[in-house]
């Protein structure tokens, strides 16, 4: 057995995120029992169904009772008030972690409100689908994708060890930053592009006039490009208000671009135009 068995974890939000990090540590055998803590029965019935969690309740305190690690995975402004309540019920050397999307808001608030005797490693797996709750998990979401870990000059070095071994055994690689230099990552690789997507698919569905929906003309390029529209609303609205000030940041870089493109087109600018399409290409070529 691994010096880092887990003998009870806890995972509150059993969802795409809590819930294949839930199946891919039972794959690694690396957790006794896992104990899924949620609002909805229905989903929750789902994970013990599918083998996510061995058990459930829809409180807090019970299931946090007695767990080694608690896994917060649900919706980004949830985070802090679902600390706040789990904290109170934590076992003494225990570990707090979580897999929100934006870190310093987070931490902000989930610090104050720790206890001596536990520790928190904040986290985010780059890695998901456009699917969401307990019947989209699945354990090798996390093979072959980075985790991010931020600790602070608050975390604690073995409980960060602990964690970096858990999405290690999970499959992914773990990269550690501050939780400043991430939100601005991942405002550029994740957030921008989720909103220019639903815009996207606002401004194309708005093009066919009253009459007629040109959406049901769409082949691979749009749906290519617009898979992640399909992704939650509930999680979306929450990153981008928690992340607002790098996000507005890269979404003004973002309209310079399409400003660039708009301008070259209409001045009928071709050359400039392939130049931009050119390095464009060659620079997402480069990291497919
Ligand atoms: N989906 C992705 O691609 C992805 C990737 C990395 C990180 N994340 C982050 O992981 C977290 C979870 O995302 P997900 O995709 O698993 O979402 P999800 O909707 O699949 O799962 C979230 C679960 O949390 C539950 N929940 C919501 N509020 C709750 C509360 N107050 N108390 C208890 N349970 C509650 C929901 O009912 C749901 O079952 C979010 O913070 C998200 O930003 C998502
Ligand atoms: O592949 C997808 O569907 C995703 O949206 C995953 C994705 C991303 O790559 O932007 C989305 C949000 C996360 O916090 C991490 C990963």
């Amino acid at each position: 057995m691994s010096d880092f068995f887990i003998p009870k974890l806890a995972v509150v939000g059993v969802g795409l995120i809590g819930g294949s990090f839930a199946l891919a540590l039972k794959e690694a055998g690396l957790v006794g029992e896992v104990v899924g803590i949620g609002r909805g029965r229905a989903n929750l019935e789902t994970a013990l169904k599918k083998g996510v969690v061995d058990a459930f309740t829809h409180s807090l305190a019970e299931g946090v009772a007695g767990a080694d690690v608690v896994f917060l995975a649900t919706p980004v402004q949830t985070l802090a008030k679902v600390a706040a309540e789990v904290i109170p019920h934590m076992k003494p050397g225990s570990v707090l972690t979580d897999g929100g999307s934006v870190k310093a808001e987070v931490i902000c608030a989930i610090e104050p409100l720790l206890r001596e005797d536990i520790q928190f490693v904040p986290g985010h797996p780059v890695a998901g689908t456009e699917q969401s709750g307990a019947a989209a998990a699945f354990a090798s979401l996390y093979r072959g994708r980075r985790c991010i870990l931020t600790p602070t000059s608050r975390t604690d070095g073995q409980a960060l060890e602990l964690i970096k071994s858990l999405w290690q055994a999970a499959g992914s690689e773990v990269v550690v930053m501050t939780p400043e230099k991430h939100d601005r990552v991942l405002a550029g690789i994740s957030h921008l592009p989720h909103m220019v997507a639903y815009a996207l698919v606002d401004a194309v569905a708005n093009c066919g006039g009253e009459n007629e929906n040109i959406l049901n003309y769409s082949a691979g390029g749009f749906r290519d490009f617009t898979r992640i529209a399909s992704s939650d609303p509930t999680m979306w609205r929450d990153i981008a208000l928690s992340n607002r000030v790098a996000l507005l940041e890269v979404l003004e870089t973002f309209e310079h671009s399409l400003a660039e493109v708009k301008r070259d087109i209409c001045q009928g600018n071709g050359e400039a135009l392939y130049d931009f399409f050119l390095r464009s290409k060659q620079r997402r070529d480069a990291i497919v």
